[in-house]
């Protein structure tokens, strides 16, 4: 990849998609990575990237600037490097409910402007990441999507489904683990010490995963397989759906959609 990248914001995203461009290959001395309390990105100084807390400065040096604050952050930081940002550039936000309109209206240069919703897997190269654009030519697509294809698979997706994707990709990673958590406290209980559940649930849900990925079936076409008419699989299943395991997990996600407004 030979774009210099700037990643303004090096908090838990910026920081993930930093290290999982680097374990691809991607140069250090390519990449700047901002925050205010810079001694919190030793890490990367280490490695050779670029790390100062001058944003306007980072926009300077890069072709790419993926913005990765907190919503209520953009504004002021999309104030401060407007003076730098051409035409030329490509910037890109992960930042959630903040529309591509509303970061144009705050830049005169007119950039090129991506969403993108990864998620924090994106450390190990394993994130989804959904990306919409307004617009942008094929060749800046192409540039936008071989960024996030090396933090794992892209989809390109209509702005208006940001915030589901949002819901589903980003926040479903904080789901999945709180179901691992679950299986491991599980396992403990009938038997295993931490560190064998904590093996067993992680292999067995990326196995699940892969059932589906590399497969394209149902869920409920692999579930079938599992479950033994009598058996202890489907006793189990039927058990957690009485505890309104699927409809929890469905109202939890329409509540994370409901509250992604401020
Ligand atoms: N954490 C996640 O799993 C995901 C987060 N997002 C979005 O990514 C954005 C960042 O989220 P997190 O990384 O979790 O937040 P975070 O708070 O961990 O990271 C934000 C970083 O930006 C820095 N920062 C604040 N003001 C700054 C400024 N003016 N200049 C440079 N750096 C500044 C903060 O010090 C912090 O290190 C949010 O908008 C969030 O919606 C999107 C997908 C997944
Ligand atoms: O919880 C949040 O607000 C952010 C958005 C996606 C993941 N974390």
């Amino acid at each position: 990849m030979k774009n210099n990248i700037a990643i303004i914001g090096g908090g838990n995203l910026g920081q993930a998609i930093g290290s999982g461009l680097l374990s691809q290959g991607f140069s250090a001395k390519k990449l700047t990575i901002t925050r205010h309390k810079t001694e919190l990105l030793s890490k990367f100084k280490t490695l050779g990237v670029h790390v100062t807390s001058n944003n306007a400065e980072a926009v300077k040096e890069a072709d790419v600037i993926i913005i990765a604050v907190k919503p209520y952050k953009i504004e002021s930081v999309l104030k401060e490097i407007q003076p730098e940002v051409k035409k030329e550039h490509l910037l890109i936000s992960v930042v959630s409910d903040y529309s591509i309109k509303e970061i144009n209206a705050h830049l005169t240069s007119s950039p090129t402007v991506f969403r993108a919703m990864p998620n924090t897997a994106s450390s190990v190269n394993e994130s989804m990441t959904c990306i919409a654009s307004n617009n942008a030519k094929t060749k800046d697509e192409t540039v936008v999507k071989s960024i996030f294809d090396a933090l794992g698979t892209t989809i390109r997706i209509d702005e208006s489904l940001m915030d589901a994707a949002t819901v589903l990709g980003a926040c479903g990673v904080a789901y999945v683990l709180r179901f691992i958590r679950g299986m491991i406290q599980g396992g403990i209980e009938i038997g295993f010490d931490a560190k064998t559940a904590t093996d067993i649930a992680t292999q067995t849900v990326k196995g699940a995963s892969e059932l589906l990925l590399q497969q394209g079936n149902h869920p409920e076409a692999e579930i079938d397989k599992v479950t033994t008419p009598k058996g202890c699989t489907i006793a189990g299943l039927n058990e957690m759906e009485h505890g309104g395991f699927s409809s929890a997990l469905i109202k939890g996600i329409k509540t994370s959609y409901d509250n992604i407004s401020d």
